[in-house]
């Protein structure tokens, strides 16, 4: 089973949703005349860290994000794995990522677990609870967003349902950009699954981002990085490669969950 997968490596309007919704129609259009299967995007593509106007801006519910999301995937016949947007629910704000499929059916939506210190979020954003795990275009799949990658075991809660693609969307800053690339080839090697993580490129007040989105084979072998400027990148997965890694070295069958705290 080969799936084509389109990187949306976008840049991010500071505290403008309109501009960043236009922004998001536009290239799950340029997804779909490339025929890819599914679109990734990058993590709070619909304020950035626009943190202190969040009350303003993060999307009450998600409804605003998912109507979009919902209308673009079934006019596309695209899947979407929408990164993450603002959101507001019962007076509290959220970094949260749907996934849509083909038929515009929501089939997952996830609150970022590990929320970031260094850019203030535990300050605004209440932290999910809830694992993100998937079928998307008949591909076991896992979500997380952006410094949730630093811990591997929540990581590896979500991929022991048999996961053979994880998806990361991110706003991760240019300085950290080797940690990055390592931290991913890390959790593709031990979760012996292709990893599709997209990050944003621009500027906010605080940050500069550059891109290197990264599609990463299971055994850490770095098959696309996407350059530091705005643009669609396409991938062809083959999966048949995920049963000859497991095959090879029978990680998930040899844990010892017994021993670990
Ligand atoms: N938006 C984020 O979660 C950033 C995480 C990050 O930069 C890191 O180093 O971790």
């Amino acid at each position: 089973m080969t799936l084509k997968i389109a990187i949306a490596q976008t840049n991010v309007d500071f505290a403008d949703p309109e501009a960043n919704f236009k922004r998001v129609e536009a290239f799950v259009s340029r997804a779909a005349n490339e025929n890819a299967d599914v679109v990734v995007f990058p993590e709070m593509w619909n304020t950035g860290y626009a943190l202190d106007q969040l009350d303003q801006l993060a999307d009450e519910n998600g409804q605003k994000t998912q109507q979009l999301l919902q209308r673009l995937a079934k006019k596309n016949q695209i899947n979407i794995v929408g990164g993450s947007v603002s959101t507001k629910r019962d007076g509290h704000f959220y970094n949260t990522s749907y996934i849509v499929d083909d038929h515009g059916q929501v089939i997952s939506s996830y609150d970022k677990v590990h929320l970031f210190g260094l850019m203030n979020e535990e300050k605004f954003i209440t932290a999910g609870e809830s694992e993100n795990h998937f079928e998307l275009a008949g591909i076991e799949s896992v979500g997380v967003i952006c410094y949730d990658i630093r811990f591997p075991e929540w990581l590896r809660t979500n991929a022991r349902h048999g996961a053979k693609l994880l998806y990361v969307s991110a706003e991760w800053p240019d300085v950290r950009i080797p940690q990055w690339k390592i931290l991913l080839q890390a959790r593709a090697i031990e979760n012996q699954a292709f990893v599709v993580a997209v990050n944003r490129v621009g500027d906010d007040p605080n940050n500069r981002f550059n891109g290197h989105s990264l599609v990463i084979d299971p055994l850490g072998k770095i098959l696309l990085d996407a350059g530091e400027d705005e643009t669609l990148k396409t991938v062809s997965l083959g999966f048949d490669q995920i049963d000859e890694v497991h095959g090879q070295i029978p990680v998930f069958n040899d844990r010892r969950p017994d021993l670990y705290r």
